[in-house]
């Protein structure tokens, strides 16, 4: 025993331990930087990048890193690079990590919903943004697992560098344990030098995960309700912490959670207000449109105008192409003729007519402001409903920190919800993220708002909370929107003119009153009969 506590504390033997840090720091360092220039290369659109990328993973994970040592410190010297032992070893480990680090980083990228990134374009972040606010904060998140694994590896492979004469721990071990015979005493002691190194590892890799768990507030916030100086918000103690308050429940089962409505100003006599609108400037014009996914004509020849404050209700069918005329306004998609003005600029192309790069497409997206709310909600979920809304006031419109979270707290009791305003997407219903969306969609006050099927994926219960802030929007704000959506009864409510989409083309066109009630077109007939059966 005591021999084994002499081995442990000797200088020789902790010599061993810093030349086994300083390979193993050398391999993941140079692991991750070449990893992340990897990855990038295998994600680039640029094929011979990532073509290359590839070949180099095929020879770096398909040869003994022993190998890789032996080369780094033998054969390098032949072409007039002559590294240190401890750098050769180094470098091989790095050059052996990097393809693995890459898939990491690669995976953990595309691990982050499509949806979420979707939306952050919509929102006009470029692609700098996007990664740096969305998807890296996530990405990263996901694999710190990932890379503890990786850091163990490195450490324990670290060991193969003694073929080339670095004196680190296990080449020490095996000079000590030659010399002195005491084989037993000396590999114990190298074991559970090895053994506390990966623990650290691991002590690191947990403290990471829990520093980043975004639920980790919450639960902070539970266990702090049962500490005696504990004090709910909104008590006079300025330090007390800021828990989700529930919703008042009402007598009959309901939740109050919206505000009382404003006085509704009427939208009066519908032939008057035809009228008005008419004699407003355009907000949305869309003509001979034409969009094919391959063989499939989505839309074939498309017109529409928008006027500004008008409320267009979007019907057809399931596969009808509402979906795909949205994007294509906020140029989410590519469309393969025709022309998209939205408040009289052609969004998406310069003055000669070339595209925009995505930079400063999202730069015009946000100029023109067309707001969009998609059917799946798509938060960002790492951030709560307030920094939904205010972080990309402040990272695409450069609102100062204080003034958006002053609009995102405005907006958030407007859709009642302030008492969720620090609660992560995931912590909330179906409904509440889709009002938060609203809101976030709505903050930069947009010239004409999108909503893709804002309630489908809703349970049936919580379609009016939706309806009803859509509502005020239309009645109270007078937002230009353009809804696709499947809720008749609401879309004859709030929607100024109802259009009609059926293969690839508008079938049936007009005000609200009058398409639903006495639709024209055989097909629309069909369909809106169909859409009633469905409801009765
Ligand atoms: N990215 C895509 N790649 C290939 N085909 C697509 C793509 N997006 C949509 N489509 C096809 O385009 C057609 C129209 O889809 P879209 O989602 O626009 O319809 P929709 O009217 O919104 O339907 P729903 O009411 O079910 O949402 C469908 O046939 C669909 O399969």
């Amino acid at each position: 025993m005591e021999l084994f506590l002499h081995y442990l504390s000797m200088p020789y033997m902790i010599e061993g331990i810093q030349a086994t840090l300083q390979v193993t720091a050398l391999g993941l360092c140079g692991g991750l930087i070449l990893g992340l220039i990897l990855a990038w290369m295998q994600l680039s659109r640029f094929k011979p990048l990532a073509s290359f990328a590839r070949v180099y993973a095929v020879i770096f994970r398909g040869t003994p890193l022993i190998l890789q040592m032996v080369f780094a410190y033998n054969a390098l010297p032949q072409i007039g690079i002559k590294l240190p032992a401890i750098l050769a070893a180094g470098l091989a480990l790095a050059c052996n990590e990097a393809p693995f680090i890459a898939e990491m980083l690669r995976s953990g990228v595309l691990g982050v919903d499509r949806g979420q990134v979707v939306a952050g374009q919509a929102l006009g972040m470029t692609p700098g943004v996007l990664m740096r606010r969305i998807i890296a904060p996530q990405a990263i998140r996901s694999m710190i697992p990932a890379f503890g694994n990786e850091a163990v590896s490195a450490l324990k492979n670290s060991s193969l560098a003694s073929v080339i004469a670095v004196q680190e721990l296990t080449l020490r071990s095996t000079q000590l344990a030659s010399s002195t015979f005491d084989f037993f005493s000396i590999f114990f002691a190298s074991g559970l030098i090895y053994l506390l190194l990966t623990a650290a590892i691991a002590g690191i890799q947990l403290l990471l995960e829990w520093k980043f768990d975004l639920d980790r507030t919450t639960r902070q916030n539970q266990f702090m309700r049962f500490m005696p100086w504990y004090r709910a918000p909104g008590s006079d103690d300025p330090l007390a912490p800021q828990v989700d308050m529930p919703p008042e429940i009402l007598p009959d089962g309901g939740i109050a959670e919206l505000p009382p409505p404003r006085m509704r100003p009427e939208r009066g006599d519908p032939i008057k207000r035809a009228e008005m609108l008419a004699r407003n400037n355009v907000a949305v014009e869309v003509s001979d449109l034409r969009k094919s996914y391959d063989r499939n004509v989505v839309l074939d020849g498309v017109d529409i105008t928008v006027r500004i404050g008008e409320v267009i209700a979007l019907l057809g069918p399931s596969g009808s192409g509402k979906s795909t005329l949205l994007r294509c306004i906020n140029n989410l998609e590519l469309w393969n003729g025709g022309a998209i003005k939205v408040a009289g600029r052609q969004l998406g192309f310069n003055a000669h007519g070339k595209p925009l790069s995505p930079r400063l497409l999202a730069n015009a997206r946000a100029e023109v402001g067309v707001g969009m709310v998609f059917q799946q909600f798509n938060l960002f979920g790492h951030l709560t409903a307030k920094e939904n809304i205010a972080g990309p006031l402040r990272w695409v419109h450069g609102v100062a920190r204080a003034d958006a979270e002053r609009r995102a707290d405005e907006l958030l009791a407007r859709v009642g919800l302030s008492h969720r305003a620090d609660a992560l997407p995931r912590h909330l219903s179906g409904g509440q993220q889709q009002r938060v969306a609203i809101a976030r969609a709505i903050a930069p006050n947009p010239s004409v708002l999108l909503l893709d099927e804002p309630t489908s994926a809703l349970d049936p219960e919580l379609v009016n909370e939706v309806l009803e802030v859509i509502r005020r929007l239309a009645v109270e704000d007078g937002l230009t929107m353009i809804i696709s959506t499947h809720q008749l009864r609401f879309a004859s409510e709030v929607a100024d003119r109802v259009v009609l989409l059926a293969g690839g083309a508008i079938i049936e066109e007009g005000p609200a009153s009058e398409v639903l009630t006495n639709p024209r077109n055989p097909v629309a007939q069909r369909f809106l009969n169909a859409m009633e059966a469905e409801v009765s």
